[in-house]
């Protein structure tokens, strides 16, 4: 072990939460370090957000055609698919995205230190068997996929996980997916529209992180269109001479691979937590402060995945910028998180905002939803699957939260959380115009089914002008 040396703020892990870090850090000082171990890049660039986004945008695109018939369009059947030119092109991009990452860190290269880092005390790391003391620390190491150990002992060619999957040259043709969280729902209905035959297993009752069964129920049931889907079906898998057997309590398949979505695990093993003098829990994790990402009397902030609070891009970046300004501000500053939001991209999108359905289910609450299966713009798209549920506080008519899977789910999701940032009722929402015909009109059939719920009445959307003025006419 090399002398120690001395510096201000050390951030480990050059992800998304690392680098907004580093952005408020750059702010203040110069004297920072930067750590990262293996690729640069960015979990959401190289193996995320991204990628998965691009093979997703191709699988529904070829999906599509299943639509083209009764739109008049002929000869869909005759269309092909080539994966490997699909993988291709995802690998392109994923490589564009990437390297519009490595920008922030192109000009301070003689800061940014390459290793495995791990606390070494309250104030110490150590990095490439060297000390480095700082006054403060941020670690921002993200998460990897879990992958049970008997799992792993498969082997790569049939077990695979995001962090392969997109370093596919072909995919072979029967597949399972394990886990029905985002990940497994995302990518089983891209590889499904891809051509694969896919078999999809989840633990839970409910998918997509949806705590709403009824929307979850809506959701299972335009993917069990698709593709077999179990759900309350808690996987194993059994290696055979040509695939890999999954077993759950009901079910069985063969395959020939597996791709493993059950979770992924904060990279805080080995990060010498244990040297701070604070409790862990039985996960190894200290309490961390989530408005100021400080761990509680302590230098040390931990933030992103790292932190597994929620792990969730724009979550990620925040906290990344929250523990960047405190490391170099005088005292500890506490931040409002914004209003929930998560959103998965599949078709039907499913979407929680605000509180989720299980949050709220002691609360004094009107639910109002819409069915879109007879919504006049998604059928004109041919794409009337889904329900929203949206969730009124009784007494004020404000909107709590909702949970959908619907169409373009991802957008009105942002709709709804502006209103419940701005802590609006319904009947405040219901006064913005609603286009026609948009799929909108929709999110405006459940608002006004809720509001016709409420005790005070609340009635029609349009306010009331004051006494007629002749000026306004001039
Ligand atoms: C397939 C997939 C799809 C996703 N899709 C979405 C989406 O659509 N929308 C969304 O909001 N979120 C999505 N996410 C989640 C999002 O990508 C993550 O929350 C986010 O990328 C985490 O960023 P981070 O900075 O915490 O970690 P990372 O980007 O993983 O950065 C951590 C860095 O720390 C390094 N490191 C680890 N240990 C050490 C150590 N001991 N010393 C030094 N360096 C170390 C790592 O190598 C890495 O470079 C997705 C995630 C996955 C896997
Ligand atoms: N669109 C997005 O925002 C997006 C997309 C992908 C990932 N992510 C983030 O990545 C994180 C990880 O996602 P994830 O889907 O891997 O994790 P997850 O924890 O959300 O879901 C994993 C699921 O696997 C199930 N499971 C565990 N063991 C099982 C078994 N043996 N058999 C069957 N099911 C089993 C669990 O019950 C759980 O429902 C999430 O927290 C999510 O926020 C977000």
């Amino acid at each position: 072990m090399t002398q120690a040396t001395q510096t201000d703020v050390i951030i480990i892990g050059a992800g998304t939460a690392g680098l907004a870090a580093l952005k408020q850090v750059q702010k203040e000082t110069d004297n920072f370090l930067l750590i990262n171990e293996g690729e640069y890049g960015t979990t959401c660039a190289r193996v995320g957000c991204m990628p998965s986004k691009l093979l997703i945008e191709a699988a529904n695109a070829y999906h599509h055609r299943h639509t083209f018939a009764e739109f008049g369009i002929q000869h869909a059947d005759q269309l092909t698919i080539d994966i490997a030119a699909v993988f291709e092109r995802v690998r392109h991009l994923r490589d564009y995205f990437v390297s519009s990452t490595l920008s922030s860190i192109r000009d301070i290269e003689d800061k940014v230190i390459t290793g495995r880092a791990c606390l070494k005390g309250p104030n110490t790391i150590s990095v490439n068997d060297q000390l480095i003391t700082t006054k403060k620390i941020i670690i921002a190491t993200g998460s990897r996929p879990i992958v049970p150990a008997d799992w792993e002992q498969i082997g790569n060619k049939k077990i695979l996980t995001t962090n392969t999957l997109f370093e596919q040259k072909n995919l072979k043709p029967r597949m399972a997916v394990i886990g029905l969280g985002a990940i497994g729902i995302e990518m089983a209905q891209a590889l499904s529209r891809l051509g694969i035959k896919v078999t999809a297993f989840g633990a839970e009752s409910l998918l997509a992180g949806l705590t709403d069964k009824k929307v979850s129920d809506v959701l299972k049931q335009a993917l069990a269109e698709e593709f077999d889907i179990f759900t309350e079906a808690k996987a194993d898998l059994i290696e055979t001479e040509t695939g890999v057997k999954v077993v759950s309590e009901h079910n069985e398949v063969e395959v020939d691979q597996v791709l493993v979505a059950v979770g992924r695990r904060p990279n805080l093993d080995g990060m010498g937590l244990n040297t701070l003098d604070v409790s862990l829990d039985d996960k190894g994790m200290p309490e961390i402060n989530p408005n100021s990402t400080q761990v509680e009397g302590t230098a040390v902030f931990i933030a992103g995945d790292a932190g597994a609070n929620k792990m969730l891009l724009h979550e990620v970046a925040d906290e990344g910028r929250i523990a960047g300004h405190n490391v170099v501000s005088d005292g500890i500053n506490a931040y409002c998180r914004r209003t929930p939001l998560s959103v998965v991209f599949s078709e039907p999108g499913a979407a929680v905002v605000g509180l989720s359905h299980a949050e709220l289910e002691e609360q004094n609450i009107v639910i109002g939803e819409v069915d879109y299966a007879d919504q006049g713009r998604a059928r004109a798209a041919q794409r009337n699957k889904g329900l929203m549920r949206i969730y009124l506080d009784k007494e004020s008519g404000k909107l709590l939260g909702a949970e959908m899977a619907c169409p373009a789910a991802e957008h009105m999701a942002h709709t709804l959380a502006l209103a419940i940032s701005q802590e609006l009722t319904a009947t405040q929402v219901l006064a913005m115009p609603i286009y026609h015909p948009v799929l909108e009109e929709g999110m405006r059939t459940a608002l006004r089914h809720a509001n016709k719920q409420l005790q005070a009445s609340h009635g029609f959307d349009l306010s009331r002008c004051d006494a007629f003025q002749a000026e306004a006419l001039d």
